[in-house]
């Protein structure tokens, strides 16, 4: 039997990256064979091992043929006569489907190491169609490479449209799309990853209150790049041009998806469209199964960020009104992360991207002068029940209003 080290280490080997989980196929063994030399089995579907000391995983080589329609519609042969050249045939991207001999020989038989030179990103046979995740995939990995200049190639664009066409997208599950959404969100260049879908013709399929968005125009005054898909995916690049964690770019993803639904003869303003996306955020959080922490910080920032863009005209009932809805007081993390939003959102305009977002240093300071209310103090005092909560609200509106005058004067020296 033989073993070699294959996918992703293999490749961000090559382009001199960090490397994170190290996947090796075996060639030549059979199940009984791993077991007997100690590795565990840990593959439901497929014959995948534990290595008993590294606890590296142990991929017997196989062959893949799809049968039928949806994702579990596979053929798998995994016999001890599999060469390597057939399981590198089965993979997604040539720059994916290079192997690493024990000697540290690389064996590259689809032309990997020239794609990574060439910095493309294409598909290793025509059975890629067979696999509707790997336009996900692809789109990540463009995302991921975008940086160091890869490209998805021509002909693999072409396949995932043929796949997009064939309405197998339909057939992965909430949690695989969910996945590969949020590993792309973390990703250096996460609007690529919608890019590219768009261009696959899968966006409409997979996130079509971000395609619908493409076309909506925007008034130029606000909103120099006027279409607000092409906003949406600039304020999703600030997000993470500014390094803001995942939960904040997927609120910078859905923070327009209300422009969608404004009526024609209102365009180019958007009254309103904040709350009104609130409904759009909540189905389609429902449909991927987004996790409650993501959820919950779209649709505040959905509902919100007009009103957090004029922070400094708000009257101080208004700003503890927010405050409030926002539950700044027992989640002041989650308030910067709007904040944070916010930031993303101004700067994801055309020539805004150098602009300063004072509503972000003004709320901060705000909460922290609005909690400096001593509520023990106030329950001291005797008060009982409602007439706590009324007091501290008073106490917390005297001291923003004293705070917004000292911030203004503070801006006009
Ligand atoms: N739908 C898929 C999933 C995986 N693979 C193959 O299996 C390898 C390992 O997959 P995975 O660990 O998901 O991705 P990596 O390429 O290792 O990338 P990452 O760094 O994101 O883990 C890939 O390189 C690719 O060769 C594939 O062809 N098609």
């Amino acid at each position: 039997m033989e073993t070699y080290l294959v996918g992703g280490a293999v490749r961000d080997q090559l382009l001199g990256l960090p490397v994170k989980d190290r996947d090796h196929l075996v060639v030549g063994a059979t199940p009984e064979q791993m077991l007997q030399l100690g590795y565990s089995q840990v593959g439901k579907d497929f014959p995948v091992f534990l290595h008993p000391h590294s606890q590296e995983e142990y991929a017997l080589a196989r062959t893949e043929r799809k049968q039928g329609t949806g994702y579990t519609g596979f053929y798998c042969d995994f016999s001890a006569d599999i060469r390597l050249e057939d399981d590198l045939l089965r993979r997604d991207l040539t720059v994916n489907a290079i192997a690493r001999a024990e000697n540290g020989d690389l064996i590259d038989p689809y032309g990997g190491q020239r794609d990574l030179a060439a910095k493309l990103l294409r598909h290793v046979s025509p059975a890629f169609v067979e696999d509707p995740l790997r336009i996900l995939r692809v789109a990540r990995f463009a995302a991921r490479f975008y940086h160091l200049g890869f490209k998805v190639a021509d002909e693999t664009i072409e396949l995932m449209r043929e796949i997009a066409q064939s309405g197998e997208l339909a057939s992965l599950t909430p949690e695989r799309i969910w996945r590969e959404l949020e590993k792309a969100l973390s990703s250096q260049s996460p609007q690529v990853f919608f890019e590219v879908l768009r261009e696959a013709d899968a966006l409409a399929a997979l996130i079509p209150e971000l395609d619908d968005l493409f076309g909506v125009p925007a008034s130029p005054k606000w909103h120099p790049e006027i279409d607000t898909g092409i906003h949406t995916l600039m304020v999703i690049e600030q997000s993470a041009k500014h390094e803001y964690d995942e939960v904040v770019r997927f609120a910078a993803l859905c923070h327009d998806f209300g422009k969608a639904l404004t009526p024609e003869e209102k365009l180019p303003s958007h009254p309103g469209h904040g709350p009104k996306g609130v409904k759009l955020i909540k189905a389609f959080c429902q449909r991927i199964k987004v996790p409650n922490e993501y959820r919950d910080l779209a649709l505040l920032v959905a509902e919100h960020h007009i009103t957090i863009h004029s922070a400094l005209e708000l009257r101080p009932e208004t700003v503890l009104k927010l405050f409030n809805r926002c539950d700044a007081w027992r989640k002041p993390q989650r308030f910067t992360q709007i904040l944070e939003a916010g930031v993303a959102d101004i700067r994801g305009r055309l020539g805004f991207e150098q602009n300063d977002y004072p509503p972000y240093d003004y709320l901060l300071a705000q909460l922290e002068v609005a909690n400096s209310v001593n509520i023990q103090a106030i329950v001291q005092q005797g008060f009982k029940g409602e007439a706590i909560r009324e007091q501290v609200h008073q106490a917390r509106l005297k001291l923003i209003k004293q705070e917004k005058q000292r911030y203004l004067q503070q801006l006009e020296q």
